[in-house]
């Protein structure tokens, strides 16, 4: 699928009485590595969801190409062209590495449930190009050696790996990732950089990263768009939001070390 355009428009979320996002606008340009900083509640998840179809925005449109994101249902994101991660990746611990990222291929997939109960011969060949696939991707991640681990038997910077499979397994034109370093330590987060880099280097895709790690998002970010308290208050290169004073003032004013 060809990258299309993600533009956020105006968006406002209201909790309440709380703007959690106020009039929010930026563009992801097609084949681009975007990221969305900012720290702890600035709105980076709530503008995540927002453009995922979680939360209904108040005010203010998401597009992604001609389509509405606002208009649809969150599971019609495979569909769209979208994979994303989740950030308490939502994988079933008991099953294995490759049977959780065949699941992010289901929607792909002609076959519904009662044709594959039926083991139809067509749905086990084509069950098993996917399966080659996920395969391939999980390769590519650098979780080849651990398709058939249960989930929950990996340490925790595989099990991020196996939720972006998941979400790249619908051969997305856009991957959302929400905090993928979340929880992770310093070799992790310097290796999952290097993992994104590479993911929209070699499949030419677009990606928004939503990360609360300035250090991981700078070095590999096109592009960075700053919140703060619900507002956009930078937008630029990577050089330019650091050298901005909103910004250095924005990290400054909260857990200084933990955002550095
Ligand atoms: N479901 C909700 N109901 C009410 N308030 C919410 C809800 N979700 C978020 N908020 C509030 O909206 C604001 C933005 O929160 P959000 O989680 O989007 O920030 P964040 O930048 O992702 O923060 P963090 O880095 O800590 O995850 C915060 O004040 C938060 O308390």
């Amino acid at each position: 699928m060809t990258p299309a355009e993600l533009r956020v428009e105006n968006v406002t979320l209201r909790f309440g009485g709380l703007r959690a996002l106020d009039s929010v606008s930026f563009d992801v340009q097609p084949g681009s590595l975007h990221a969305l900083i900012g720290p702890n509640g600035a709105g980076k998840s709530s503008c995540f969801n927002v453009i995922c179809g979680l939360y209904r925005a108040s005010e203010g449109r998401v597009f992604f190409g001609d389509v509405e994101l606002t208009r649809q249902r969150p599971n019609r994101l495979a569909r769209l062209g979208i994979g994303r991660s989740f950030q308490n990746a939502a994988l079933s611990s008991h099953s294995t590495v490759l049977d959780n990222v065949m699941l992010g291929r289901f929607a792909l997939t002609r076959g519904g449930f009662l044709e594959c109960g039926l083991r139809l011969p067509w749905i086990t060949r084509t069950e098993r190009r996917h399966a080659e696939r996920a395969a391939e991707i999980c390769e590519f991640l650098g979780i080849g050696d651990v398709l058939h681990t249960p989930v929950g038997a990996l340490p925790y910077g595989a099990v991020k790996r196996v939720d972006i499979a998941r979400a790249l397994a619908v051969e997305p034109a856009l991957l959302l990732l929400d905090e993928p370093a979340a929880g992770m330590n310093a070799a992790e987060t310097a290796e999952l950089a290097h993992t994104i880099h590479e993911i929209r280097a070699e499949l030419g895709i677009s990606i928004l990263l939503v990360e609360h790690d300035m250090g991981l998002v700078m070095g590999i970010a096109d592009r960075v768009s700053v919140l703060d308290f619900g507002r956009l208050i930078a937008d630029g290169t990577p050089a330019e939001v650091q050298a901005d004073p909103e910004v250095v003032r924005a990290y400054l004013g909260t857990d200084h070390k933990e955002n550095a």
